[in-house]
């Protein structure tokens, strides 16, 4: 068994614990009591590069990362820095998040926020929505052509925006055929972690022109960020460098201006 498929089992135990303690019924209930999402896309459409600022305390790659013992204050300084959108890692074993760092950043910025997290339940949807996701990620990697069909359209139906990670050319293929805007590819492999930037270059070409391009993972210096903005990166969804960069405010600005720059040349 890879690693992706280990994350799931334990996604799935967790989830089972929550869904008895609050059942779907109720999230649905309170579901219609929401105001609207915010909408990324516009930001991600913009001439500028856009940075989605992850809150990422650690990695089955790496292991501890940072503390993060405010996830609301960190999730602010990337706002101050020009973040297009906050990313907030909720899986627990692997990756040391919960719900409530999400309910926290939602509650501390004004910029639309990514529920990051292995979705392979209806549930978990709800629960993003009334935690105050505006986006959620569905990997390509976890779901069949079925599975990708039926959350897109859930996530339409909640408002939310799907960004469908992908890191093979078949998955791309199918992540592009599923008509999804928003599509990212990863530049680590999530069954063996291994980390190549040049998978977004490599994939980034079979994404056509009318989707927005998200490159993820691995983006570690200004250099990095250049690459695959010179490749045609919309939107980079960066962890690692900002959460120990130590002014992960000047971070996004740096990284913003740096692709940005390269977009134009
Ligand atoms: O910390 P990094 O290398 O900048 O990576 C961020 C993000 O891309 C990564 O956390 C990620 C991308 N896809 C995922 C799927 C699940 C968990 C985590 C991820």
């Amino acid at each position: 068994m890879g690693v992706l498929d280990e994350i799931i089992v334990g996604v799935r135990e967790d989830l089972a614990v929550r869904e008895a303690s609050l059942p779907l019924r109720e999230l649905m209930d309170a579901v219609a009591q929401l105001p609207p999402t915010l909408d990324p896309m516009p930001r991600f459409r913009a001439p500028e590069l856009a940075v989605i600022a992850e809150v990422k305390r650690s990695s089955p790659s790496k292991g501890a990362l940072a503390e993060i013992a405010d996830p609301a204050a960190l999730a602010s300084e990337y706002a101050a820095g020009g973040a297009a959108a906050i990313s907030v890692l909720t899986e627990r074993r692997r990756f040391g998040g919960e719900l409530a760092d999400l309910v926290a950043v939602r509650q501390s910025v004004g910029v639309p926020v990514l529920r990051k997290d292995f979705m392979v339940a209806d549930y978990q949807f709800y629960e993003a929505r009334v935690a105050g996701a505006d986006l959620v990620l569905l990997i390509a990697a976890a779901l069949t052509d079925a599975e990708l069909g039926r959350f897109l359209e859930l996530s339409r139906h909640l408002m939310l925006t799907p960004l469908v990670e992908v890191h093979t050319p078949e998955e791309t293929r199918r992540a592009v055929a599923s008509g999804a805007a928003l599509i990212g590819v990863n530049n680590r492999n999530l069954q063996t972690l291994d980390v190549n930037i040049a998978e977004f270059e490599k994939l980034a070409s079979l994404i056509p022109a009318d989707r927005i391009k998200v490159a993820e993972s691995g983006i570690l210096a200004v250099g990095d960020v250049e690459r695959v903005a010179s490749a045609g990166a919309d939107v980079i969804l960066v962890g690692e460098a900002l959460v120990r960069s130590g002014d992960p405010r000047r971070a996004v600005a740096d990284f913003t201006a740096a692709g940005t720059a390269a977009r134009q040349r």
